[in-house]
């Protein structure tokens, strides 16, 4: 396998990267942004792309829901969940006073606000491409523009001359990073009992009870959601597409059911993948949600023909 992953060496996103089965033994080549990670999934230059897609502070990635929700045959196959943590790194020698300016990923300054609103209130905050990206930056540049970056310990541990200035720096301790990674026209991972099932879902016309239709068809089948946001579509003002994970796998008879539903309702549906989860939380179910039910009531409807398919019945029983 050929991986990309927002780069570079040292990102959370390469740590995500290489707790995939081999992806430590493959070839991984870095890109400088989401979108670019994509592009060369579908582009078909390497086979899967590792990229950031929610944090348990700070919520979606919005460049990663929008490029997914635009590509022809982008598939998740794999998700992954990173504890995170950040350091202040800077040049040997700077003090916290010394600080104008800290540079760091737009979402990792999200979860260390408070931080430096209390320790460094005087600095201003430039974005950066990544963590990894602006704490190199610091040796590589002569004048990167910023005096320190805040990144993951591995990026300190693996650049010593960087010195670490705070430690632990982020607002919530329990901060979480969700990753997945995408392929193109991927097969479906078997079923695990313990999977999920991303989703985007165009919201079908501007009337009362559209978003209401579009859940009553997980709601009737028992299907849990996991996540649900909505994104402008870019068309114009007040077209939106919802992003959603739900719980069980495109096997589950409930959740195949649920796709037919939805796309009566909003044709154009897209199906984004189903893979096992991260947290290994197996699904729960009623009966009536399972399997035998579905196929139980097929059987009866089809016993109420007992001599076959009427002919004008072009849909089937
Ligand atoms: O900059 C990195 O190191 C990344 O992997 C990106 C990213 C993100 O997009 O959320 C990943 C995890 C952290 O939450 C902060 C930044």
């Amino acid at each position: 396998m050929h991986y990309t992953f927002l780069g570079p060496s040292g990102t959370f996103t390469e740590q995500a990267l290489l707790s995939v089965d081999k992806a430590a033994e493959s070839t991984r080549t870095p890109s400088t942004s989401v979108p670019a990670a994509l592009e060369k999934v579908l582009g078909g230059e390497v086979d899967a792309a590792m990229v950031p897609i929610e944090n348990s502070v700070e919520g979606g990635v919005t460049a990663t829901l929008d490029a997914i929700a635009s590509a022809q045959d982008a598939r998740i196959i794999a998700e992954v969940l990173v504890p995170i943590s950040f350091v202040l790194v800077a040049a040997p020698g700077t003090t916290l006073d010394d600080m104008q300016t800290i540079s760091t990923h737009t979402h990792a300054w999200a979860q260390v606000r408070k931080w430096a609103e209390q320790t460094v209130p005087h600095a201003h905050y430039l974005p950066g491409s990544s963590t990894a990206a602006a704490a190199l930056g610091l040796l590589t540049s002569e004048n990167p523009g910023y005096e320190a970056a805040i990144c993951s310990p591995i990026v300190a541990e693996q650049n010593p001359q960087l010195e670490v200035l705070a430690s632990n720096i982020g607002d919530n301790k329990h901060a979480v990073t969700r990753f997945v990674l995408v392929a193109r026209n991927h097969e479906i991972p078997a079923p695990t009992g313990a999977d999920k099932t991303t989703l985007v879902v165009p919201l079908p016309e501007d009337r009362p009870g559209a978003l209401l239709d579009l859940l009553e068809q997980f709601s009737t089948r028992g299907i849990n959601l996991s996540r649900i946001e909505s994104r402008p579509t870019g068309e114009f003002l007040g077209a939106y597409f919802f992003s959603i994970d739900v719980d069980g796998h495109i096997y589950d008879a409930r959740v195949r059911d649920a796709l037919r539903g939805l796309h009566r309702v909003s044709p154009g549906i897209k199906f984004i993948g189903s893979y096992p989860r991260a947290d290994l939380r197996n699904t729960v179910t009623e009966d009536i949600h399972q399997d035998p039910a579905f196929d139980a009531a097929r059987d009866w409807v089809e016993s109420l023909f007992p001599e076959g398919r009427p002919e004008h019945l072009r849909h089937g029983i």
